[in-house]
């Protein structure tokens, strides 16, 4: 336990800290293919958007996409930083600088949920843009535009489809979207968003980085809901959740679960919400049935008020810890 100091009127932990975590295991798996029939597509595509979550607009990118699809280097890139309905974004300013420093420089905030918001609405005369001013190598005469959509699991990459075939083509869904990471698995379906210009779009599957640098970055991919729950488990992901709402000073999750007062102890927390709720659970052990808190339904209930935006829009990176990480490279 690292020594507590006293946050926003909270005596809290100063640091997050688990011990005997082995990140490799929450890597789910089945991910390299994906990457291999995305390179064998790059010939046949003019521009390459990444969409990425907002919450997390730094952490737990695929470091293999610039390794092994080339991004800016070799063919237009576009950042997509999805789901800003549910990402506190004062800091934007500091996230494009961070990017800027990194050579990322089209960058755009967006909410898939809304066709015709802003950031939707620019994303086309953006790729249209960058794809004329590119040397477009063998396919210089092509009249079409093709992009593909990239991105690690259940960021919204469907959603982006959508929103664009609905916002320029009227026509409803084409690509299924689910809550849960991985649904996209299939071959990568080709998908027209757009007529003047005619621009059609490779739908691929999400592909995380192999490697998990670090338990927070792990922990923030599975707040996210781009590791499965299971993998990592409701009650560390309710941990760390705590911990990031309590470093901001943010103590909605008291009212939301009908607690009495702010806690930095995750044990705690679980168990008085789970007792206010009356969310209760049969076990048996030797005394016979007992009826004891179900923390476990406490914690999964804790991490969908996250998920749903019920404790404001967040953000689970530092914007410090971009400047930081800016400062080492
Ligand atoms: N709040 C919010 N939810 C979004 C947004 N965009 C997508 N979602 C939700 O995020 C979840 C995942 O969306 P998908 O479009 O299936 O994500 P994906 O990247 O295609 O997922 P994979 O196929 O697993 O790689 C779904 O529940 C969407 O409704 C957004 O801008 N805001």
């Amino acid at each position: 336990m690292a020594v507590p100091v006293v946050r926003h009127g909270l005596r809290m932990r100063k640091f997050f800290n688990i011990k005997n975590q082995d990140v490799a295991q929450w890597f789910p798996g089945h991910m390299a293919k994906g990457l291999n029939q995305m390179q064998r597509k790059l010939k046949s595509v003019d521009c390459i958007i990444e969409v990425h979550d907002a919450r997390i607009p730094v952490s737990g990118r695929n470091s293999l996409f610039e390794k092994r699809l080339g991004l800016s280097s070799l063919k237009p890139h576009i950042l997509i930083l999805n789901k800003i309905d549910l990402a506190d974004l004062r800091h934007r300013n500091k996230i494009e600088s961070y990017y800027e420093s990194q050579g990322v420089k089209n960058i755009i905030f967006a909410n898939c949920k809304k066709p015709d918001s802003r950031g939707i609405k620019s994303i086309i005369p953006t790729v249209s843009e960058l794809v004329q001013n590119a040397e477009r190598f063998n396919r210089s005469e092509e009249k079409e535009y093709q992009m593909m959509v990239i991105g690690i699991p259940n960021v919204g990459k469907s959603s982006l489809i959508n929103a664009l075939r609905a916002k320029h083509t009227r026509k409803s869904k084409a690509t299924q979207v689910g809550g849960l990471p991985g649904i996209t698995r299939s071959v990568l379906e080709r998908i027209k968003v757009c007529h003047h210009p005619k621009v059609y779009l490779l739908d691929t599957p999400g592909v995380l980085s192999p490697r998990i640098p670090d338990v927070e970055t792990g922990l923030k991919l599975a707040l996210v809901a781009t590791i499965k729950d299971h993998l990592v488990g409701e009650d560390i992901m309710a941990d760390y959740l705590l911990y990031r709402l309590n470093s901001q000073g943010n103590h909605s999750y008291v009212s939301y679960l009908g607690i009495d007062e702010p806690t930095d102890t995750i044990q705690q927390l679980l168990v008085s919400a789970a007792i206010k709720n009356n969310w209760m659970v049969k076990i048996r052990d030797h005394r016979g049935i007992q009826t004891v808190p179900n923390i476990m339904l406490s914690a999964t209930k804790f991490i969908k008020g996250f998920r749903t935006g019920q404790f404001g829009t967040l953000l689970l990176d530092d914007t410090p810890l971009m400047l930081e990480k800016e400062r080492n490279n």
